[in-house]
């Protein structure tokens, strides 16, 4: 056990670290600074010196070696100097806190133990080859977060090593001294793990590696599957366990996976700042990050006016008596399912032999090529061929009307309105035309040179000849033809001559869809669905559910775009998307393996996926044997107190098990409404940042409920607030006013609930979203409202809150 012997001892090793440390940096940083000034220097010489010069054959070749040699040079001391100064960065990192943590561990036939002193990056002692810290994604550190004192092994590149941890020591050491130490017996010491909890909230999230436990370790390392998926309740270290596991694989695969490689796909674009900063924090490059919307957008948002999924669920939350709302419900519920994508399929293979639909190609307010035509060249024509993919038959398709246009291109030379372009053309375009045409002369200039050497070819024509200016007039009508022609040309090459909007709509119209679904049978409210759909087709609105079965459509007509370079991805609150997202991910980045982190608990789009079953469909995705499945059940975030009062919330919240971190109950306020309300929360909001906690969330169910809340309490003079929206780029700290499903992923050291009142959340479709909104609290959870209770609080044991005085 721990002793004032051992104590010394620790600080005496802690100070000699830090000194190699030192001594080491010291000996890197001229040479860092150095090879820096040489790369910058050649970088930006490199152009300088060697000029590109093709005029014979020789000097090309000269040139060419000249550049691929100073190119080599360059790289080679750039590949050098990063890796200095990574080590350097490293080392940096490393100096006030070189160490978390120590296991002791004896292998099998040997009689001493080793010292295996843990950090966030390795550090060799060269004098004698030994390492003075193991960096904590290494194998043999595995053995700190899996095993307590007692028989252990772990998995070395050359097999399994076995043996006996005899101690398993942790540090807290800030600026180099060390303030504490805990010896561990079971876990990752509790005591560290409680101060690391009890402290406040933060507008970026932490790194938790010196505390990950056994089960997130387990979920970080898994390097088997193609699929792993992981259901997690709030707070149980989902989103910390995938920053480590991506830093995790770059550091196991550090030669051949980068981190652009990795993508993360995050709830909204604040999340992104939220996490952005862990990587850094722990030497990696921050992974790429994005939103399923950003994609949407991307492919579509040119063309369409395309609801996000925050829209949609305001729409679910606050529409209720809208007229068709059940039916965009079920809409909603059947655009997001496998059943719907197989239909889909079956429309694409129909497609195949009837039903395209085609624009016509229009030049000059005329029809070029009209959309029959194109239809009849499609199902007939050398390209009828039904069984060659629909795919590549559109591209022949483009292929030919690519041809077309270029014998129509020929025709039009001879149109009126060339001759009339020609007489207006201004000086520059004149000057262009001119400029194509002594391009063409540069011929004329390598002919005459022949003459000179061999004699008796043409001489050089002179601009005064008559044929020189009927080939003037020539190239000069081709080249304004040619310019009016180009944008036909990309709409085509861009397959813009498919009608999709309208072979979409078509599925929603004259009982298509009934056709081809066959057993997968119609959702309820179909011919509701369709009018709703098409209406909002021909204003080109897309609603959520519509944009991925549209682009997947869009693709199996034009053909799948992947991204191949992606080896990684990840998708946080997996849940909230739809099984035909997932088919459409799969599709997007073959060679991804990928990561899926959620909750159940928290699904609170109507278009969920269930992860918690063994029957998720989600295993389906990548079929069983390829599919790795954890559950966390340890809630990290909020105090003993608050989890108990959460899980009570879920049916099946009995299986979430707080830590032994405590605090206040939540607290229950009845309020009288209006005014008196919000006066009474900016006075508990003050009290709160009276007792030090810095960051506070006044959650809504709704946009609308936020802006109103916003209003309220901002004449109630509640100062420094914010209200975040959907467009609110960066996550900061502070208190703040927001819809739940902004506060995703988040977390606060206080939350109110603006109002929990059975007016606000009644319905049981409600009940995740409300458990969302509180689960954000670390510390604390108030909850107001002015009339009768949610039923979801009144069901729950009195013992589990504090009535507010
Ligand atoms: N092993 C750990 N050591 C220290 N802190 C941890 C650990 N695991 C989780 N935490 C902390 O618990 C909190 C919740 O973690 P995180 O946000 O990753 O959970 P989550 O499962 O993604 O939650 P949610 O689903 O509610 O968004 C964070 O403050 C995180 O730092």
């Amino acid at each position: 056990m721990r002793n004032a012997e051992d104590w010394r001892q620790e600080q005496e090793r802690l100070d000699f670290v830090t000194g190699r440390l030192r001594a080491k940096i010291a000996e890197l940083e001229p040479e860092a600074d150095q090879l820096h000034d040489q790369a910058a220097d050649i970088r930006k010489r490199f152009w300088e010196e060697v000029t590109v010069n093709t005029s014979s054959h020789e000097d090309f070749e000269e040139s060419y070696f000249t550049v691929r040699q100073q190119a080599a040079i360059l790289s080679e001391r750039e590949r050098t100097h990063r890796l200095l100064v990574q080590q350097w960065r490293n080392l940096n990192r490393l100096l006030p806190s070189p160490y978390f943590g120590r296991i002791d561990f004896r292998e099998d036939g040997s009689a001493v133990s080793e010292q295996v002193y843990i950090g966030v990056s390795s550090f060799v002692d060269e004098a004698n080859l030994s390492f003075l810290v193991y960096d904590w994604r290494t194998p043999m550190a595995s053995m700190y977060y899996d095993h307590s004192p007692g028989p252990a092994a772990f998995e070395a590149p050359g097999g399994r090593i076995a043996g006996e941890v005899t101690l398993k020591r942790q540090y807290r050491i800030r600026d180099g001294r060390l303030r504490n130490l805990f010896d561990a017996s079971v876990t990752i010491g509790d005591e560290l793990l409680q101060a690391v909890l009890g402290q406040g909230a933060n507008d970026q999230m932490k790194s938790i590696v010196a505390t990950i436990q056994k089960e997130q370790n387990a979920i970080i390392r898994d390097d088997r599957s193609r699929m792993l998926i992981v259901q997690g309740a709030a707070g149980s270290g989902k989103t910390s366990a995938a920053l480590q596991r991506v830093a995790y694989l770059l550091y196991k695969h550090r030669e051949r996976l980068k981190a652009d490689q990795i993508v993360l796909f995050s709830p909204n674009p604040m999340f992104n700042s939220y996490v952005s900063t862990v990587l850094p924090e722990l030497g990696e490059e921050n992974m790429q990050q994005t939103t399923f919307q950003e994609y949407l957008d991307y492919w579509l948002g040119s063309a369409y006016m395309l609801e996000d999924p925050f829209d949609q669920l305001e729409y679910v939350l606050a529409e209720r008596s809208a007229p068709g709302y059940e039916a965009r419900l079920s809409g909603i519920r059947h655009k997001s399912s496998e059943a719907f994508l197989r239909t889909l399929q079956r429309y694409a293979l129909r497609l195949g032999s009837a039903g395209m639909r085609f624009h016509a190609i229009r030049f000059r307010d005329r029809e070029l090529i009209g959309a029959e035509r194109i239809a009849a060249q499609f199902y007939g024509g050398g390209n009828g061929d039904a069984s060659v993919r629909l795919d590549n038959r559109v591209t022949a398709l483009m292929e030919w009307l690519l041809r077309e246009l270029t014998a129509l291109e020929r025709l039009e030379r001879e149109a009126d309105w060339v001759q009339e372009e020609l007489d207006y053309l201004d000086n520059e375009q004149y000057a262009n035309a001119y400029q194509a045409l002594n391009r063409e002369e540069a011929v004329f200039d390598f002919t005459e040179k022949l003459v000179q050497l061999y004699g008796d070819l043409p001489v050089r024509r002179q601009p005064d000849d008559f044929d020189y200016a009927q080939q003037e007039e020539e190239l000069l009508r081709r080249s304004v033809v040619k310019e009016r022609f180009r944008a036909v040309r990309r709409s085509v090459r861009r397959l813009a001559f498919i009608d999709m909007n309208g072979l979409y709509a078509q599925l929603f119209a004259d009982g298509v869809y009934q056709e081809i679904a066959g057993e997968e049978g119609l959702p309820a409210h179909w011919p509701e669905i369709c009018g709703q759909t098409a209406a909002k087709l021909s204003r080109h609105e897309l609603f959520y559910e519509d944009a991925t079965p549209y682009l997947y459509l869009k693709e199996l007509v034009e053909g799948v775009r992947t991204n191949t370079d992606v080896r990684h991805i990840f998708v946080d609150e997996g849940q909230d998307y739809s099984m035909f997202q997932y088919e459409f991910l799969k599709k997007l980045f073959p060679r991804a393996r990928m990561t899926v982190l959620g909750d159940f608990g928290q699904a609170i789009f109507t278009q969920s996926t269930e992860l918690r079953e063994a029957d998720s469909p989600l295993v389906r995705l990548y079929g069983e044997a390829d599919t790795t499945r954890f559950t966390l059940v340890r809630s990290y975030r909020s105090t003993r107190e608050i989890v108990a009062f959460t899980r009570a919330l879920l049916p099946q919240g009995g299986e979430i098990v707080p830590f032994e971190r405590s605090g206040g109950k939540p607290t229950l306020a009845k309020t009288a409404g209006g005014c008196e309300a919000a006066q009474r929360m900016a006075a508990d909001v003050a009290a709160l940042r009276a007792e030090g906690f810095a960051s506070i969330a006044v959650i809504t169910r709704t946009a609308a409920e936020s802006d109103g809340a916003y209003a309220q309490l901002a004449a109630a003079s509640c100062e420094a607030l914010r209200l975040v929206t959907k467009h609110t780029p960066v996550f900061e700290k502070g208190t703040m006013v927001m819809p739940a499903y902004l506060a995703k992923g988040v977390e606060f050291d206080a939350v109110l609930i603006f109002d929990a009142s059975a007016r606000t959340y009644r319905h049981e479709s409600e009940r995740k979203l409300f458990y969302t909104a509180c689960t954000r609290a670390m510390h604390r959870l108030l909850l107001y409202s002015a009339g009768e209770w949610s039923p979801f609080v009144r069901e729950l044991d009195a013992s589990l809150y504090e009535a507010a005085q």
